[in-house]
Formats: C-alpha cells, structure tokens, sequence
C-alpha cells in the first residue's frame, strides 16, 4: 500500500474538477478541501476545455443529471480524455433505474473511465449481473462480490471500487479487500459521492497506477470513518459529518499504517 501518496496528494493540492450532483455538492467540495486536494464544481458545458486544463484529475456523478448534463458529461469525459486526466465515474442508481443504466453504458462506450466507483448494486448493473438494488442504496444480491467487480473492471478495462462494508478494489485481475469503515458511514448520505471524489484526488497523484490510488482513497476514507467512531462512540448522522471532515482533515500517514485493516486477495 502506498501510504506516502496521501503526504504526496497534500503537497500537490490537486485540482479535481467534478461534476457532482445537487444532493451532495457540498460534501463534495468539503471533503476534498479537508483531504488536501481543491475542488472545482462546473455546470456549464463553455467552461469544459478550460476547466479540464486547470485539473488535475476529473469526476462524473450521475446522481441527478438532466439531459443538458448528459452532454455536459459526455464533453467533460472526452476532453479529460484526450487531455490524459483520469476519470472517475460515480453510477448513482443505475441498478435501480433503467433509464439511468442506459445513459451509464453510453458514457463508458463514448469515453475512457479510469476508476468506476460505485455501491454493490451499480457495480452489478453495469458488469450485467441481477441484484435488488434499493434506490441510491445497494440493495440485496446473492452473487459473489469479487466476482461482480472483476467482472465489470474487465469489461470496462478499468479499475472498479465496490464500496461496502467491505470494499473490493480491483483492476480486474488484483484484487484487495478493504476492511476499515464504519457502518455511520452508510447513514451519510453522500458519503459514497465524497469517496468518488477523493479516489480522483489521489489518482491525480497516481496516475501509472490507478489501482494503487484506488486502494489509498479507499483506505484512507474508511480508517477516517472508523476514526470518528473510535473518538466518539455515541456520534449519531447529525454530528458524524463534521466529526468526519475533522478527520479526513487530520489523518496522518502513521495513523493509517496503524490502522490499516486489508488483504490483497488476488495479486
Ligand atoms: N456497513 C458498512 N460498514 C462500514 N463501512 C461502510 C458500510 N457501508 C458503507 N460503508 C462505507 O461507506 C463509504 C461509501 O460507500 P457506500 O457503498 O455506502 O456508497 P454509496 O452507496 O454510493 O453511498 P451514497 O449513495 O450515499 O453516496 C465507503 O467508504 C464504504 O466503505
Ligand atoms: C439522494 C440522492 N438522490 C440522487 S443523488 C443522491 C445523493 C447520493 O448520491
Ligand atoms: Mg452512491
């Protein structure tokens, strides 16, 4: 694990540039600013070229897009394309809405993803696997998680994040499991839009190796979660977020070499 890519990403305060979406937005841009990194949000299509030149990595929520920010989008993913930043994608809901799965497997088709993070149930949608999905939730599934993951990183040749209670981060071959979280973590909502955007962050600052970012933000994300935990066992969702961005704020590469709870599982 490459711990020193979090000293790294708070040297170099990358710019990621997203487009996120109006439930979370603020988390977003917290979150990010708190880790190290600077965050820009765009919702104007004109700004693309320019906005993708100041950044140093790109994220694309699909968690409330209109049909004018399909092509927002679309444009965004193509140009950090061609101008080598990496892409994360974030597939809100996409096992829950049809119409949104479809919109997804346009991107992917139209662009290069680097990073696809999402929840078990989008990572099955878009790997063709069935699974309940609840809503912006992961729902219920019987089918084998490390499976659903590799299968959809192969499929998309990038790598996946399959967030949870445990999280699967694989680039279709290697694959770890990531134990640190904590379960408030899923009562925030947003928090998986916050760990989207800070996988973009610290592929900004790894990009030879995208599963090595991948493993880092995930890392990182979950042990600040567990830390909130630990300091104040009775936090409830109201207070968890601030608590939280105290954290991700504060956390320090010797506290997550401490901390760290994974198993490399297929290498
Ligand atoms: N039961 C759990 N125990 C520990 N950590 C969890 C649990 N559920 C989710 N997490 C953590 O929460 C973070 C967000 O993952 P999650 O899968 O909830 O994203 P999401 O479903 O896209 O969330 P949202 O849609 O609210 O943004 C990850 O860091 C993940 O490890
Ligand atoms: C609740 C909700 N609805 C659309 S996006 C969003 C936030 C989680 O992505
Ligand atoms: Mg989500």
């Amino acid at each position: 694990m490459e711990y020193e890519l979090l000293s790294q990403l708070r040297q170099q305060n990358p710019v990621v540039l997203n487009i996120s979406n109006f439930v979370t937005v603020q988390d977003v841009a917290n979150g990010l600013n708190a880790l190290g990194a600077s965050p820009i949000m765009s919702q104007e299509i004109k700004e693309t070229a320019a906005m993708v030149d100041i950044a140093q990595a790109v994220q694309l929520n699909l968690g409330a897009f209109t049909q004018t920010e399909v092509a927002h989008l679309r444009q965004m993913g193509i140009t950090a394309n061609q101008a080598q930043r990496p892409v994360v994608l974030d597939p809100v809901a996409v096992g829950a809405i049809a119409y949104r799965l479809q919109v997804a497997q346009q991107l992917l088709q139209e662009m290069h993803v680097n990073i696809i993070r999402g929840n078990a149930g989008e990572i099955a949608a878009l790997g063709g696997f069935a699974w309940q999905s609840q809503g912006i939730d992961a729902g219920q599934g019987a089918g084998d998680l490390i499976e659903i993951a590799q299968t959809t990183a192969q499929r998309f040749h990038c790598v996946v994040i399959l967030s949870g209670a445990t999280d699967i981060v694989t680039d279709g071959q290697r694959v770890t499991e990531i134990y640190n979280g904590t379960p408030m973590l899923a009562v925030h909502v947003g928090s998986g839009d916050m760990l989207s955007s800070v996988t973009a962050a610290f592929a900004a600052v790894q990009s030879e190796d995208y599963y090595e970012a991948a493993r880092m933000a995930t890392l990182t994300f979950g042990t600040c979660g567990q830390l909130v935990m630990q300091h104040q066992p009775d936090c409830g969702p109201g207070s968890f977020l601030p608590a939280f961005l105290d954290q991700l704020y504060q956390i320090q590469v010797e506290e997550l070499q401490q901390m760290a709870d994974f198993q490399e599982v297929r290498s």
